[in-house]
């Protein structure tokens, strides 16, 4: 008879039982928990952690006294160091959590490349969330940082359980569990609690229900009330707030249509996001176009230029991604929910179809979710973690993601040189080596403006990398030639120069773009002839560097048919 215990002193810590959920996913990521030696880059990423910091620091002092370019200290940096060409161009986005909410500790992400914080609702106090979405402002403030803040709505996670106790439990082969909606303290036996009142509903006996994505799988036995009994089919562990997801014939049983995008909870978040001028909103479990366009129409009512990602997280996401993608901002590749609803197996293909999209359509684009999990515990990284970062760099995508790694974990900042050392050598390699087309098919422009700006990008992309120059410079007010020359992924990094703040934070996101806030006027020449003698006047610019220029705030009186132009600078 099997007895429930909890599983290996090893797990008696809850944020370390979760992260150790991966090792011991049996089936599901099969890597062993034995102690692993640490060699290969551990002291490299160390180092480079620590360069980092020690030099910016007197930058960060300069930077504050006279900054006409509103350029931030640890692009200046980068650029100091590496040249134009050495800068990443994969964004990075951290998730704040009691592992690094203090000012030092986000100082010191921030630091590390942290170009989004992301703070999920799901967890903690508003007081917490206030705190640290004021430390970030601060950072920034006086430190001359530029990190965007996103919040992570709650959403309405049905298929969210607890079994009560801070630490895993162990279901054996054939033991009977009971699934029940009853709120209760503490821990009963052989009994977990589902979050939703309505998670039996429409179940029936025969279904499998599965934990975490494979964790362990049980079968329905009986349908009591809103309660299931269910016998376990699959051994494996219950982690608490697992999330679980009902099979029948092999397909999911899907349940989200059930429920609301934004809870009353959501939209008290989003009013609290607002009135502390968070930069993105994530919606959590979106099922369709609709809960975007009702935020963003939201969001314009109270003329609030807050970007909306739309997460990816469900099946019923995936039936009408299109018209999601179209709908949003950007998007969330959100695997860790995404991986409870889809075989494991078909989540390399989806993120990639999702990242084309993405790109084909024009919106920035995340990858979430267990990119370095075991950094969680472990100073360094699996080889395979290392390799699926890689691949989403290589696949392009925007920005990724940590979660736990720096929300809970003992190496956040480590982890954040990974993905820095990681997506760098990707970025070199995928220019030297890598020959997949740099222009999407498809066409994005309607009217003749918007078409014009479109393939004045498209060239520009093809046109730097055939010229080799140096760096692209964009003169923008809403982004939308920023993100236009990020679509075609070229190799000289893109400088976006606007006088909008929002756009500025909103850039943040993507791809090979540095965003500088900047006055600018009406007179294109003097725009760059300013913001050129200024990069110049900082050393970063030479004689002989060849700059390719695109604006798109040309539309003066004196020349009202010209919308966009492009021209090559060198500098003399
Ligand atoms: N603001 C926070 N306060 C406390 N813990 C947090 C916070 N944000 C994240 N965490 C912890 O980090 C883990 C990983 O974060 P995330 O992936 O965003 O959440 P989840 O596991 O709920 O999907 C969470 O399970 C939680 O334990
Ligand atoms: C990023 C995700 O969402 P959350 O952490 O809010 O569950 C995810 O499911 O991968
Ligand atoms: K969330
Ligand atoms: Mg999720």
């Amino acid at each position: 008879m099997a007895s429930m215990s909890a599983d290996l002193a090893l797990l008696t810590n809850y944020p370390i039982a979760k992260a150790s959920g991966i090792h011991l996913g049996k089936r599901v990521f099969g890597v062993s928990v034995l102690p692993r030696t640490i060699g290969f880059n551990g002291s490299k990423f160390e180092s480079f952690a620590t360069r980092a910091v020690m030099q910016v620091a007197p930058i960060v002092e300069e930077s504050k006294k006279e900054n006409q370019l509103g350029l931030d200290v640890v692009t200046e940096t980068e650029l100091r160091e590496k040249g134009f060409l050495g800068m990443r161009k994969t964004k990075l986005v951290c998730t704040v959590g009691p592992s690094c909410c203090s000012y030092e500790e986000l100082k010191k992400l921030a630091l590390g490349g942290m170009n989004v914080a992301r703070l999920n609702m799901c967890h903690n106090t508003r007081d917490w969330h206030e705190d640290v979405i004021r430390k970030i402002k601060k950072l920034n403030h006086e430190l001359g940082f530029c990190v965007s803040v996103m919040i992570d709505t709650e959403g309405s996670q049905i298929h969210v359980a607890d079994h009560g106790a801070p630490y895993s439990v162990k279901a054996e082969d054939g033991s009977i569990w009971f699934f029940t909606t009853e709120q209760f303290e503490g821990c009963r036996p052989f009994t977990v609690q589902a979050s939703y009142e309505g998670f039996a509903e429409g179940i029936k006996e025969g279904d499998e229900l599965v934990v975490d994505g494979g964790m362990a799988t049980f079968e329905v036995i009986e349908r009591i009330g809103n309660d299931l009994r269910c016998k376990c089919i699959d051994p494996g562990l219950l982690l608490p707030r697992a999330k679980l997801s009902f099979w029948r014939d092999g397909k999911l049983v899907e349940k989200h249509h059930e429920l609301p995008t934004l809870s009353t909870k959501d939209w008290s978040d989003i009013e609290f996001g607002i009135s502390e001028g968070v930069d993105f909103i994530a919606m959590s479990f979106v099922k369709d176009a609709d809960a975007v366009k009702h935020l963003k129409n939201y969001l314009s009512t109270k003329n609030k230029s807050i970007k909306v990602l739309a997460k990816i997280e469900s099946l019923e996401s995936l039936h009408k991604l299109e018209e999601i993608v179209e709908a949003s901002d950007g998007i969330m590749v959100a695997r860790g929910d995404l991986g409870v609803e889809i075989p494991l197996e078909q989540i390399p293909t989806v993120q990639e179809e999702i990242i084309d999209l993405c790109r084909q359509l024009n919106k920035p684009v995340i990858v979430a979710s267990q990119l370095l999990e075991s950094m969680i515990e472990y100073p360094t990284p699996t080889r395979a973690e290392v390799a699926d970062v890689s691949e989403a760099v290589r696949q392009y995508a925007d920005a990724l993601m940590l979660s736990g790694e720096s929300a809970i974990g003992s190496f956040g900042e480590k982890a954040l040189s990974v993905l820095c050392m990681a997506s760098s050598r990707m970025e070199l390699w995928s220019r030297e080596e890598n020959q997949r087309p740099s222009v999407p098919e498809h066409k994005l422009g309607v009217s003749l403006p918007d078409q014009i700006a479109e393939q004045i990008c498209n060239c520009a992309g093809r046109m730097a990398n055939n010229l080799g120059v140096d760096a692209i410079f964009v003169y923008t007010k809403h982004g939308k030639m920023a993100s236009l020359l990020s679509r075609n992924r070229p190799n000289p990094p893109i400088f976006a120069f606007t006088n909008e703040k929002s756009t500025q934070m909103a850039l943040n996101l993507q791809w090979g773009v540095t965003p500088v806030l900047i006055e600018l006027s009406d007179d294109m020449e003097a725009n760059i002839a300013k913001t050129t003698d200024l990069i110049k006047a900082k050393g970063m610019l030479k004689e002989g560097d060849a700059v390719l220029i695109i604006s798109d705030v040309t539309r003066t009186c004196a020349t009202p048919t010209v919308y966009q132009s492009l021209q090559v600078k060198v500098i003399s």
